[in-house]
């Protein structure tokens, strides 16, 4: 009787690339004569696989509360693009890519079996560790169905947990804690790990198991039915892929250097350079984070860059590339820590609900007045109307609607905008900010749990942030710091192409020959505003106002909703 050859399975689960995977790595180290068997296995829990017929009736999946498309076509052309390069990637290293179609934890257990059946035995699965609420749920019962087989690797974090002395405090709070905390350590982020050239035999007999051998017809039947139009305004053109990534990294930082520009130029709004474009090469793990810290290393120490500017100073563009690196971790560590609150109503700041109140008991002891907690009086609203032109560009506030517009044509939309249109829906319009973070989920190329619902937390006021108040934006004097001229605006709203400068933040205030010269009728041509708030009003530019609001806005106050604030 022949023994059984060993396997090894790399669960390619959020992490698809090569380079620096820590599954693969110690999958590789586990046994050295072992065979290692790539896995992707499309969960239709987070994926559409709807249209295959031949994996089972797969409803189309739902976001958590709204019940939104959990995704659309932009993230999963991405997706898809990305493991068709993981693909390539292992074909080159003399290894294949095995693409399954179901619940992990009832996919697996089936694949050991059939692998016992063909004299192989399954030692290890390897995968990465997830820290979201419902990836977990998915990690336990993998864990359980192949009792206790799965081997997890902090993969996706950029400072690992075991390097970080938390002092105590597990989940910190407030970011800058955080951040000072790793700036103290010496090498805060580790080395990316060596992956050989040649990878071990693929066990062909797998190709048998189940749909396995249609696998990759399967993707590419999914990528063909993916309907999204190429955008020439798109300010992220790229393709998915480890290659794509690694492209990008390389141009980002040793081609054009535009790296060191990045503190001034990230809240650009035109163009593909003018902020790193990582995020969705990191969401899809295409890139490993600390590859990033790590080239920018090199890159310091290949110009022997004089460091003239301080450390952390405002030219120091890689300091700032890892500051917004570190918010990702913070997020994830947040998550982790807080479990399914990150998807409540009242954040994760409803946690210290308890905490609050013991401060605020506290203080009334000593007489002062009882500071009102903002965050749990809040009530929050529901317009199905509102929300709807929201997600289409057309709530009549040309700097909403250009960025909303850019993020339903293209799936992606710089952070500036990602703040304006968050603050706009939840903190103008007071409405349930998770059908926002909903909506971010469903069309963003880089969607990431644990940045997204952060950030909206962060925005709306729940989240872990001692500046609560701060984070209202005034979207009329945030389109004229940051879009001054318009071009932004213009770009995505081509209907105000003719506008003077100081009418593009506020076409409203235009008289009716104003309307007939620039060529756009509000109401016909260019939406009327949906809400009005009296904070934007010191922000008019004169020239739109005259010194004196007559116009538009005073002639259909009644007709349109103006909230004092
Ligand atoms: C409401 C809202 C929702 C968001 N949702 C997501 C999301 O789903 N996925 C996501 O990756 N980012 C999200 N962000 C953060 C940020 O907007 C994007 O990471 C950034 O715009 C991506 O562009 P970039 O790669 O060019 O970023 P850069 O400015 O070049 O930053 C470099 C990297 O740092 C990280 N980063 C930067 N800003 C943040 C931040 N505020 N929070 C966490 N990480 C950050 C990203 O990984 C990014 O790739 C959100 C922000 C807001 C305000």
């Amino acid at each position: 009787m022949t023994a059984s050859k060993s396997v090894q399975v790399c669960f390619f689960r959020n992490v698809l690339r090569v380079h620096d995977n820590q599954s693969l790595f110690h999958a590789l180290k586990a046994k050295p004569d072992a065979d290692i068997l790539p896995v992707v296995c499309l969960d239709p829990r987070m994926t559409d696989i709807s249209i295959l017929k031949n994996q089972g009736d797969n409803p189309v999946p739902k976001t958590w509360f709204f019940k939104l498309d959990r995704t659309k076509g932009f993230r999963s052309k991405f997706y898809y693009e990305s493991i068709m390069d993981l693909k390539q990637q292992l074909v080159k290293r003399g290894s294949d890519l095995m693409i399954l179609y179901g619940r992990p934890e009832e996919v697996f257990p089936r694949l050991e079996k059939y692998l016992s059946t063909k004299k192989y035995q399954l030692e290890n699965v390897h995968a990465p560790k997830e820290y979201a609420y419902e990836e977990l749920l998915v990690e336990k019962a993998l864990s359980k169905s192949m009792k206790g087989n799965v081997k997890y690797y902090h993969d996706s974090m950029m400072v690992h947990p075991d390097d970080l002395d938390f002092a105590g405090e597990r989940t910190y709070k407030v970011y800058t804690h955080f951040r000072k905390r790793i700036e103290k350590m010496d090498h805060p982020v580790r080395a990316p790990l060596d992956i050989p050239e040649k990878l071990p035999a693929f066990p062909e007999a797998v190709w048998d198991f189940e749909h396995a051998k249609d696998g990759f017809k399967d993707l590419e039947a999914l990528y063909k039915d993916i309907h999204v139009k190429k955008d020439s305004r798109s300010a992220f053109p790229w393709k998915g892929g480890e290659q794509s990534a690694l492209d990008r990294l390389n141009s980002y930082v040793f081609k054009t250097h535009a790296v060191d520009e990045y503190k001034h130029t990230r809240n650009g709004m035109i163009g593909t350079e003018y902020s790193t474009k990582f995020s969705a090469f990191l969401a899809h793990g295409c890139l490993s984070p600390r590859l990033i810290w790590h080239q920018m290393d090199k890159f310091n120490q290949q110009r022997k860059r004089k460091r003239s500017v301080k450390a952390g100073g405002d030219d120091d563009g890689i300091y700032w590339v890892r500051f917004e690196l570190l918010w990702r971790d913070f997020f994830r560590y947040l998550v982790e820590g807080y479990g399914s609150r990150v998807f409540m109503l009242h954040g994760f700041r409803n946690m210290e609900k308890s905490e609050l109140a013991k401060e605020d008991d506290k203080k009334q002891v000593d007489n002062k007045p009882k500071p009102k907690n903002s965050y749990t009086d809040k009530v929050w609203k529901s317009n199905d109307d509102q929300f709807n032109k929201w997600c289409n560009g057309q709530t009549g506030t040309p700097f909403v609607d250009a960025c909303m517009r850019e993020l339903l044509y293209t799936g992606f939309l710089n952070n500036r905008g990602r703040q304006n249109v968050a603050s706009y829906l939840a903190k103008d319009l007071e409405i349930d900010w998770r059908i926002g973070a909903e909506y971010f989920e469903s069309m963003l190329l880089d969607h990431d749990v644990h940045s997204n619902y952060g950030n909206w937390q962060y925005v709306a006021g729940v989240g872990c942030d001692p500046r609560e108040g701060f984070r209202h934006f005034n979207i009329i004097k945030q389109g004229k710091d940051y879009d001054p001229d318009g071009d932004y605006i213009k770009l995505w709203c081509p209907e105000l192409e003719h506008l003077p400068t100081h009418f593009i933040h506020c076409p409203w205030l235009m008289t009716k020959e104003d309307q007939t010269k620039y060529k756009c009728q509000i109401g016909r041509d260019y939406p009327e505003p949906m809400a009005l708030f009296d904070t934007w009003i010191k922000h008019y530019p004169a020239a739109a106002t005259n010194g004196a609001i007559t116009n538009y806005f005073q002639d259909n106050k009644k007709k349109v909703k103006t909230e004092k604030k």
